[in-house]
């Protein structure tokens, strides 16, 4: 793991397994505020492929976020491009779907079913009874069968990322954007929605681009991690095959601490 790490440190091209489906060429994003112009993430490249549970890792205000928002098509970056299946990333689309981080992504006055439904028929535009089986097909994958008719204000913290997962999964997305949607969440639980959106992908081999500022947490679920520098965010490294070590406590401790000196040390160990 650690030649993994040094080989990729030194030249952090990434070395996807498959064709990709998403690449991210050279991706500066800036933020202009009224007398300020913020670089959020400069000159950032890396490529995911299908089925990819790939984690982008690096401290507070590395631009995690932003990229994300991008590949979202919620910005334009101010150089670099961005591409899915071959198209340029230029706009939202159904082919990308976001799980955030808040509890309050769901529609109040919506019912758990009818949350899920909600883009199947707005964007995808499917029929009423089409949209319905596939969002009770989700909804039963994230164990949620018995609160289907509730409202999001009777259900936990939990409970309500898991329809936030129903609802972007059913949408079968190419890829599903996911910004630390545990984070919020108590320690038990954000254990547990891990193992079970690794159950999820077991199922339905999703591919995924997951933000979080947990190293722990960017080890159990991904199989690729791309460490970011802090502010502005560059590409430091990237970690590939860490299914290869995941149940394995003492390999899985010795990247975590490899990780940890990387992130935290002052070597630039970037691409210009
Ligand atoms: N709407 C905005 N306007 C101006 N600057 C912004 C905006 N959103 C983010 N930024 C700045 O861009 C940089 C990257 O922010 P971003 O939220 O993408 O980082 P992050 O790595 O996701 O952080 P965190 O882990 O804390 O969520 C930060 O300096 C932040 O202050």
């Amino acid at each position: 793991m650690l030649q993994a790490m040094q080989a990729t440190a030194e030249c952090p091209k990434p070395v996807p397994q498959k064709a990709p489906l998403l690449t991210v060429d050279n991706v500066t994003l800036r933020y202009k505020t009224s007398n300020l112009l913020i670089t959020a993430t400069e000159k950032v490249s890396f490529s995911v492929g299908e089925s990819d549970r790939f984690v982008l890792l690096g401290p507070s205000g590395c631009g995690k976020s932003t990229l994300l928002k991008a590949i979202g098509g919620y910005m334009t970056p101010s150089s670099g491009t961005i591409h899915i299946n071959g198209r340029q990333v230029k706009r939202p689309g159904p082919d990308r779907m976001m799980v955030f981080q808040e509890f309050d992504q769901l529609m109040p006055w919506k019912t758990v079913l009818e949350n899920v439904m909600f883009p199947l028929l707005m964007a995808r535009k499917l029929p009423r009874q089409q949209a319905e089986a596939l969002a009770r097909e989700y909804i039963e994958k994230v164990k949620l069968t018995r609160a289907i008719d509730n409202y999001p204000h009777t259900l936990s913290g939990g409970m309500k990322q898991r329809v936030a997962i129903a609802r972007g999964m059913a949408m079968q997305p190419d890829v599903l954007l996911m910004d630390e949607p545990f984070a919020a969440l108590d320690a038990l639980t954000r254990r547990q929605m891990q193992d079970e959106l690794l159950q999820l992908w077991e199922d339905t081999k999703f591919t995924v681009i997951f933000v979080t500022h947990s190293i722990a947490e960017a080890i159990k679920i991904s199989n690729r991690i791309l460490l970011l520098s802090p502010h502005p965010g560059r590409v430091k490294a990237e970690v590939v095959d860490v299914d290869k070590i995941r149940h394995d406590a003492a390999a899985s401790a010795e990247l975590e601490q490899e990780i940890h000196n990387l992130l935290f040390s002052n070597e630039p160990g970037h691409r210009e």
